[in-house]
């Protein structure tokens, strides 16, 4: 998919055609991007896409079958200098019995070591997480804002949030993204989020990689793939001449109104476009990953 040779020297991320079977299911098939160092990546996809096989075999939790993958320059299997440097959150987060929210802050400085207690604190308050109640006891939107404390406070070079906040009401997974972006551009490191809230996460993205039945189809800067498609609406005729010989991705129309998506335009075309009386729209980040995997919009939300 991408112009793969050697990694380039800010590459915390390289992957060279990973494969990884579960017996018979190919969840990972000959994938190749890199990441680079102080972005946050969207790693998105419909379900059983194979992110978070990825995400496993990134953090070392699971062997590639074949292929090659480095992080900060080595292999993270069983590398303990590696994975010391990332955080890996995940809604199936395991915690010993008995154990608190605080005895989970407790010991991040043990595993973290640019752990910072005050952040943590904040958070905590900020979020409202009862930190002396059992973690079994625990909401679903609280656990999942246990993870996420943990994946902000830990303040790992490499953090992965893979669907973090399951649970989540709209209120706590804004604080979430604020805080995420705050903290970032006052402590930057690489993140690499994987979500189905494509729309919700938007803002935050640099980079686009976009999973679909174990290969990857985009893998692209989130601002180019934000260009490369515009919603052209007018009268009927006006449209139809405007979009005439180009790249046309949908059309939809109503009496003598149309309104065509096309492809990437230029600064003449949009020139051109409002001469001729006609209105512009972004296409939203998450139509077009829709587009690109095959899906209506309306299968998308059922399963996001
Ligand atoms: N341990 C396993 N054994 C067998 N198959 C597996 C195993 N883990 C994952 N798979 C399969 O591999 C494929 C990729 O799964 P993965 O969990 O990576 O997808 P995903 O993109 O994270 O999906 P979701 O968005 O639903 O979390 C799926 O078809 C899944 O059923």
């Amino acid at each position: 998919m991408t112009n793969l040779s050697a990694p380039r020297p800010d590459t915390v991320v390289s992957v060279r055609n990973l494969t990884k079977r579960f017996g018979k299911v190919t969840a990972v098939n000959q994938v190749n991007f890199d990441i680079q160092a102080h972005t946050i990546t969207g790693l998105l996809g419909r379900n059983g896409a194979g992110k978070t096989t990825i995400m496993q075999v990134l953090t070392g939790q699971e062997f590639a079958t074949s292929g090659d993958v480095r992080v900060f320059g080595e292999s993270p299997a069983e590398n303990a200098r590696v994975l010391s440097n990332i955080s890996f959150i995940k809604e199936s987060q395991r915690y010993p019995d008995d154990f608190q929210p605080k005895h989970v802050f407790e010991s991040a400085p043990w595993f973290f070591e640019n752990w910072d207690a005050d952040f943590a604190a904040q958070l905590v308050d900020e979020f409202r997480l009862p930190v002396g109640r059992r973690i079994k006891k625990l909401s679903r939107g609280q656990l999942s804002a246990v993870g996420v404390i943990v994946g902000l406070a830990s303040r790992a070079p490499l953090t992965f949030f893979d669907e973090p906040y399951l649970g989540l009401d709209a209120v706590s997974r804004q604080l979430f993204y604020d805080r995420l972006l705050e903290d970032y551009a006052e402590h930057p490191r690489t993140v690499v989020l994987s979500t189905h809230l494509i729309d919700e996460v938007s803002q935050l993205l640099e980079h686009v990689l976009v999973i679909d039945q174990g290969e990857i189809i985009i893998d692209q800067d989130a601002e180019s793939l934000r260009g490369s498609a515009t919603t052209v609406v007018g009268m009927r005729a006006a449209v139809e001449a405007f979009v005439a010989g180009r790249e046309i991705l949908s059309r939809e129309g109503i009496g003598g109104l149309a309104s065509v998506t096309v492809g990437a335009l230029s600064a003449e075309d949009r020139l051109g476009a409002a001469h001729a009386g006609l209105e512009l729209s972004p296409v939203s980040l998450q139509q077009l990953i829709v587009r690109r995997t095959n899906v209506t919009e309306k299968e998308f939300e059922n399963q996001s």
